[in-house]
C-alpha cells in the first residue's frame, strides 16, 4: 500500500495569491460540518490534474497550480443540484477515508479518477489502478454506493499521434481491471455492496484539462450519474 510524501503548498494563482481553488488542511480530523449536496470525490495520483479540473470547472479557464495538500473542497451548481467536489490530494489513502464520518451507509457518491497519460508509464497506470480499486473497495466497506464513476485518460494534448496505439493498451488494461472486480459484486449482489459503480465510464478521446477538452462532458456525466432514476425523472 503506497502512502506519498506529504506536500506544503496548496494550489494557488501565479501571482502567490490565493487561488480560484481554496486548499483546506485537515491534517488529523475530519472535516468540521458535514458537506452539503451529492458528493463527488476526485482522485488520482499527485500531477494526474485534480485541481486543473476544479479550477476549470469552477472559472472556466485555466490556471496553473500547486501541489494541493490534503485535500480541497468546491461546490459547483449543476443543473438544479449542487455537487460538492472534494479533491484528495495524491490520492492519499487517509485523507481520502477521513472523508467518511460523515457519510451515511448507502449515501450515493461519485467519483472521478485521473490518470496522466502523457508519458505512457506502465508504472502510473499500475499504481493509478491499485489506488482506484482501493476506493472502490473502501467505499464499499463503508456501506456507502459508487454511483458513477468517471476514469480520466488526462493530458492527451501531450501525446501526439504515436501514443494513440498505447492508450489503447491503458483503456484495455483499465476494463479488464473493471471487470476483475465484477465477481466480488456478484457475491455481494444481496447485500447492495457494489464494488463496481453502477455505472462508470472512460475519458480517452484526446481529453485534456489544459486544453479544457472533455471537461463539460466530465461534469455532465458526473451530473447525470449521481441522480437516481426518480431525481432524473423530476428534472425533467
Ligand atoms: N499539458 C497538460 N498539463 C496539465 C494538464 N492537466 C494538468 N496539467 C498540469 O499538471 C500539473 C499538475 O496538475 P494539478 O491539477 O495540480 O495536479 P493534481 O492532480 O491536483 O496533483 P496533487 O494536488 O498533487 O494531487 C500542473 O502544472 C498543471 O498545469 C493537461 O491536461 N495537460
Ligand atoms: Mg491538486
Amino acid at each position: 500500500m503506497k502512502f506519498f510524501k506529504y506536500s506544503t503548498c496548496p494550489c494557488r494563482r501565479e501571482s502567490g495569491k490565493s487561488s480560484c481553488v481554496s486548499a483546506i488542511s485537515i491534517p488529523t480530523a475530519a472535516p468540521p460540518t458535514a458537506p452539503t449536496g451529492s458528493r463527488c470525490f476526485i482522485l488520482g495520483l499527485s500531477g494526474a490534474g485534480k485541481s486543473t479540473f476544479l479550477c476549470r470547472i469552477k472559472t472556466g479557464k485555466f490556471q496553473e497550480t500547486q501541489p494541493t495538500e490534503d485535500y480541497d473542497v468546491q461546490e459547483i451548481p449543476f443543473s438544479n443540484q449542487t455537487i460538492n467536489f472534494t479533491e484528495i490530494a495524491r490520492s492519499d489513502r487517509r485523507n481520502f477515508r477521513l472523508q467518511f464520518p460523515h457519510l451515511t451507509p448507502l449515501s450515493p457518491i461519485a467519483l472521478l479518477f485521473f490518470i496522466d497519460v502523457s508519458r505512457g508509464d506502465p508504472g502510473v497506470i499500475m499504481e493509478s489502478l491499485e489506488e482506484l480499486v482501493y476506493a472502490l473497495e473502501y467505499v464499499r466497506s463503508r456501506e456507502c454506493q459508487v454511483r458513477y464513476l468517471g476514469i480520466v485518460l488526462n493530458k492527451q494534448d501531450l501525446l501526439g499521434d504515436r501514443w494513440r496505439g498505447p492508450l489503447q493498451v491503458v483503456e484495455g488494461v483499465i476494463c479488464e481491471t473493471m471487470e476483475g472486480l465484477l465477481p466480488w459484486q456478484q457475491v455481494k449482489q444481496d447485500a447492495q455492496e457494489l464494488v463496481v459503480p453502477l455505472r462508470w465510464e472512460l475519458f480517452g478521446d484526446g481529453v485534456s484539462m489544459k486544453t479544457g477538452a472533455g471537461v463539460e462532458r466530465i461534469l455532465r456525466s458526473v451530473g447525470a450519474g449521481i441522480m437516481t432514476k426518480e431525481e432524473a425523472q423530476g428534472e425533467k
